[in-house]
């Protein structure tokens, strides 16, 4: 007799399956930054990991698996083969090449929609009731390529957008007021990065809109600038990739607050990139960040948020003048 049949006697078969099952595709600095947050934080206990770099994905893989005693129950699976991923409630896209130095996220649109023509059939195929959360930049033109090449509803195929321009927005505002990032409410919207627009007008604390205070906040009459805030979040992932190469660890964090939204069906609001057609008047086939209610059917309901369409141009320190609208 065998170890575990003389320690173990079977009442039932044990179930295969966590029914919050994740997996992250792409395992460099943003796949395992988005895995590592997801499971330390418990918001999934299920994670598979798939990628093309088969020493890399094991590896990562036992990494993780070495620490399982310190997380919650967690099941951490890796393969090239796409099979490992059935039945997942979520799929996360980070996978593809990155911005270096002085390239922009649209230098690699052609690269990595070349990439997720491998991944999101195979995605679909194995998992057709999924969420697909893209991250691969550029994230927003992306999107739409996964929502095409998936056949999904578009509910059901989102960007990480300006999630993390938001988180980056108010953790730079809550440094120059002294109050904590989740007290400062305020949101950017439109598209990751570059020229992400920022609703200065409904910036508050507790209630109270710093418009109400300072007309010309986020202005260029503002004599203390607070426009500033806004480039420093445009400059933020330039400025990062030239100190360390890369950004990851708050993209991971923002893209863990996103899947806890989904599979806890919390129906928090978040900035994600969805298909836009016909609102604010876009008359094109567009996926840019809106306020979103996100659950265990994605995206249920889109935020109406009152636009003036005023706009003010913002020097881009790298890319020259892009315009910024701001209500
Ligand atoms: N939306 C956002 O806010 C952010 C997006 N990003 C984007 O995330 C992406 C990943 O960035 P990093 O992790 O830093 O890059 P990385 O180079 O560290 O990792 C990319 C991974 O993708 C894998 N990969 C490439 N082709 C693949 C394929 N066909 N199937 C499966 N895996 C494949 C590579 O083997 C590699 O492990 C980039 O496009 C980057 O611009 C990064 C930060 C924030
Ligand atoms: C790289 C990127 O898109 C970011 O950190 O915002």
């Amino acid at each position: 007799m065998e170890t575990k049949d003389a320690l173990l006697s079977l009442i039932s078969e044990p179930t295969e399956g966590s029914g919050n099952k994740v997996t992250v595709v792409g395992v460099g600095q943003v796949g395992m930054a988005c895995a590592f947050s997801i499971l330390s934080q418990g918001v999934s206990s299920d994670v598979v990991l798939v990628d093309v770099m088969e020493d890399k994905l094991k590896g990562e893989m036992m990494d993780l698996q070495h620490g399982a005693l310190f997380l919650k129950n967690a099941r951490i699976a890796a393969s090239t083969d796409y099979s490992v991923t059935a039945g997942s409630k979520l799929c996360i896209i980070t996978a593809g090449v990155r911005q270096k130095e002085g390239e922009s996220r649209l230098d690699l649109v052609q690269r990595n929609t070349d990439v997720l023509k491998h991944i999101v059939p195979k995605l679909v195929q194995y998992s057709p009731d999924t969420i697909i959360l893209v991250v691969s930049n550029p994230v927003d033109i992306l999107t739409y390529v996964a929502w095409k090449l998936s056949g999904l509803p578009k509910n059901r195929v989102i960007g990480s957008g300006t999630n993390l321009d938001t988180s980056r927005f108010r953790f730079l505002i809550s440094q120059k007021l002294g109050v904590s990032p989740s007290s400062v409410h305020g949101w950017i919207i439109g598209e990751h990065g570059d020229s992400s627009v920022a609703i200065w007008s409904g910036v508050n604390v507790a209630g109270v809109r710093l418009r109400e205070l300072n007309p010309s906040v986020g202005t260029s009459e503002d004599p203390e600038n607070w426009t500033d805030i806004h480039k420093q979040v445009i400059m933020s992932a330039y400025d990062v990739i030239k100190l360390k190469g890369y950004t990851s660890w708050a993209i991971g964090l923002s893209v863990a607050s996103l899947a806890s939204s989904i599979l806890r069906n919390s129906n928090n609001v978040h900035a994600v990139s969805t298909y836009v057609k016909g609102v604010h008047g876009i008359e094109q086939d567009v996926f840019l960040s809106v306020p979103a209610v996100l659950g265990l059917n994605g995206i249920s309901y889109i935020v109406k948020q009152e636009l003036n369409g005023r706009t003010e141009v913002l020097e881009h320190p790298e890319n020259g003048k892009l315009p910024v609208w701001w209500k």
